[in-house]
């Protein structure tokens, strides 16, 4: 079967276009990109004002499956990555059970395969039932495709644990993923610690919680010569040690989730639990160290964290709501709003922190339109304005903080291996 998608404007963080150019896929594989392709094709789609990229890679998602398939399930996360653009995802490991030996490995790829529209590789845990005590089978996981190790959720307290976790990763060639929040300083924090928290009279979570296991996990990762991407970084410190690290020649890789860069804790409206994720929502000095560290390349990839809860769980407020929020179906169309649109990344930036970066960090060969590549393709209307409806998503979760946000960039299609798996209305 061929796809032939006309006169898109292709962005190829890879091979450096950034033009008006036609794209003939067959079998699942770029099989040309030139102008005026004249080609019988299955289907022939006009592209016309729209942005052709590399599918979005996305290397930070909870789908919740096994064990909380009420929050989410492998389909139902995967066709809310359809309609966000992603093609590829790396799943966390905190599921019920924790996906912590080869077996889950095993049999969680052989689902995701059946199961959902898109790629899906699994993080496996750093210690067998994130109990922090007793490090899994890394070297196992890794025979079974496992795409990183992480204890997302949480840090690996025991630094001593760590060091040897991250020297086994070191000698497997296995990148760690790290959330990075000291357990002990959280003290109960339900929010960034700062003039909104006093106001609502709730515990906060000070920078300090995060940059210290930032600090500490840099300096292990150079001690063990592991490679380390941080998760979710949320402070202006933590920027600054990254540059510092990034400095240093140290295998050091970061993120940036859109609802950290597009929103500061003043956003927060009254206890609303959709504005509860973790690390929280920070000041304006930390986000525009963060827009600033992903204009610099500082920062390498924009992922979710898409974390669905119910809603009922939401509802329970800041004090009782557990953290999280999704971002499937909303990181493009909220970087493009507030990134692209505002002249603060090009298109072709875009694509390089939410396709082709995350793709090298991952260590696969796509993040790229170049002929013989993976056919994994997103369009984007640029120019089409729409205003977010949780209602609207397919994810189970609804739990947004963008309800009603007015954006600019829609998904219009998306293609796994050749074949529409999304296409806007
Ligand atoms: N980010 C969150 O607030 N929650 C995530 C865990 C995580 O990514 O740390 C979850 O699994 O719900
Ligand atoms: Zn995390």
């Amino acid at each position: 079967m061929k796809l032939l998608i006309k006169n898109g404007h292709v962005i190829d963080p890879d091979t450096g276009k950034d033009g008006i150019f036609d794209v003939l896929t067959e079998d699942g594989k770029i099989l040309r990109v030139a102008q005026d392709i004249e080609e019988e094709a299955g289907r022939v789609v006009n592209a016309e004002g729209f942005y052709v990229m590399p599918g979005i890679i996305d290397l930070h998602v909870h789908l919740r499956d096994p064990g909380l398939e009420y929050k989410e399930t492998l389909h139902t996360g995967g066709l809310a990555a359809a309609r966000g653009g992603v093609t590829t995802m790396c799943a966390m490991p905190n599921t019920i059970p924790v996906t912590d030996s080869p077996e889950m490995i095993r049999s969680q790829t052989l689902r995701a395969a059946a199961e959902c529209p898109v790629h899906v590789s699994f993080i496996g845990a750093v210690t067998k039932g994130q109990q922090g005590t007793e490090i899994t089978d890394i070297a196992g996981m890794k025979k079974e495709g496992m795409a990183f190790i992480s204890e997302d959720g949480k840090s690996v307290m025991d630094a001593g644990l760590y060091r040897d976790a991250m020297k086994t990763a070191a000698r497997e060639g296995v990148t760690v993923l790290a959330h990075c929040e000291d357990k002990n300083m959280v003290a109960g924090g339900v929010m960034n610690e700062c003039e909104k928290s006093r106001k609502m009279g709730l515990p906060g979570i000070t920078n300090g919680v995060e940059d210290v296991i930032v600090a500490r996990d840099i300096l292990i990762a150079k001690e063990t010569g592991a490679k380390l991407h941080l998760c979710h970084c949320s402070t202006k410190d933590s920027v600054e040690m990254i540059r510092l690290a990034k400095e240093a020649g140290l295998p050091v890789t970061a993120e940036v989730c859109p609802h950290h860069f597009a929103l500061t804790s003043s956003d927060i409206p009254e206890d609303d639990a959709n504005y509860k994720m973790n690390p929280p929502l920070r000041e304006k000095e930390d986000v525009d160290a963060l827009i600033d560290g992903l204009k610099r390349g500082i920062i390498d990839v924009i992922a979710t964290d898409h974390a669905p809860h119910g809603e009922e769980e939401k509802e329970k407020g800041f004090a009782g709501a557990p953290f999280g929020i999704v971002g499937l179906e909303t990181s493009v169309a909220v970087t493009m709003t507030e990134l692209v649109h505002k002249g603060i990344l090009t298109p072709m930036e875009m694509a390089e922190r939410m396709s082709h970066a995350p793709a090298r960090i991952l260590g696969v060969d796509k993040g790229s339109l170049a002929e013989g590549k993976c056919a994994d393709i997103v369009l984007i209307d640029p120019d089409r304005e729409y205003v977010i409806h949780k209602e609207d998503f397919v994810s189970k979760g609804k739990n947004t903080p963008f309800e009603g946000k007015k954006v600019k960039g829609q998904v219009v299609m998306t293609i796994v291996d050749g074949a529409v798996v999304y296409e806007a209305e």
